[in-house]
């Protein structure tokens, strides 16, 4: 089958599962209750709030428990879209305020290159939101983020749902067999396998072995 789109995971694929662990989730933990108080009334964020307040049964959220509810999620593991657009545009905050900078694996700027210029469509697909993936892609250079069609995030669905990746399929009107997923999680590619997409994992800091075919890198997967 000839392989017409990549859709690849970002964190623990393309850069360090490290970065969301040791950097971006406890800056979001530590900033979260004063971001809350001072952008409670943005568009985006008084939005996010509301739907936090909806997945919990429809209660409106004060602001300390808005936080409390949000620390909760995050402990848990936990990836609804309200957190992920929160945690984006905290993670704003502290790449303009240069408080760190992301990390990209040096194989993957060629890879998405040779990719795309074979004709092959590029998207991502992470459960952090557009913007928090735009953010990382670009704080490794701009041309990175740009290579990129779309930018898919849990709007979609979670990653672990088959019906996520059929969606996908469908918003980019190709069959799913055509869709290479990219990802170094077995979970996500078991549920893209399942929707019909072929499926690699990127096997960087774990050994092979499962259900998909396995590439140490993105220069190792074969495409096709
Ligand atoms: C790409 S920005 C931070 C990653 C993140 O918030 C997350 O939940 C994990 O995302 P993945 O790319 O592994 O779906
Ligand atoms: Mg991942």
């Amino acid at each position: 089958m000839t392989i017409r789109a990549i859709l690849t995971d970002i964190e623990g694929a393309a850069g360090p599962l490290s970065f969301l662990k040791e950097t971006l989730l406890p800056y979001a933990r530590e900033q979260l209750g004063a971001f809350i108080a001072a952008h409670a009334e943005d568009d985006d964020i008084e939005e996010a709030l509301e739907e936090a307040g909806r997945l919990m049964g429809g209660f409106s959220l004060k602001p300390d428990e808005a936080e409390a509810l949000l620390q909760r999620w995050m402990k848990q593991g936990r990836n609804p879209t309200p957190l992920k657009i929160i945690q984006g545009r905290i993670w704003q905050q502290g790449y303009e305020a240069g408080a760190f900078t992301a990390a990209i694996f040096p194989d993957v700027a060629p890879s998405l290159g040779a990719w795309k210029d074979a004709g092959i469509r590029l998207f991502t697909y992470s459960s952090s939101s557009e913007l928090a993936q735009k953010l990382w892609l670009g704080s490794a250079g701009a041309e990175l983020a740009e290579g990129f069609e779309g930018f898919f995030d849990t709007r979609v669905g979670q990653k672990l749902e088959e019906e996520s990746y059929k969606a996908i399929a469908e918003q980019l009107a190709l069959p799913a067999a055509e869709i290479l997923v990219l990802s170094e999680n077995e979970d996500e590619l078991d549920a893209a396998k399942a929707a019909g997409l072929a499926t690699t994992r990127i096997a960087r800091e774990v050994g092979g072995g499962g259900n998909h075919p396995v590439a140490v890198n993105f220069g190792a997967v074969t495409v096709g």
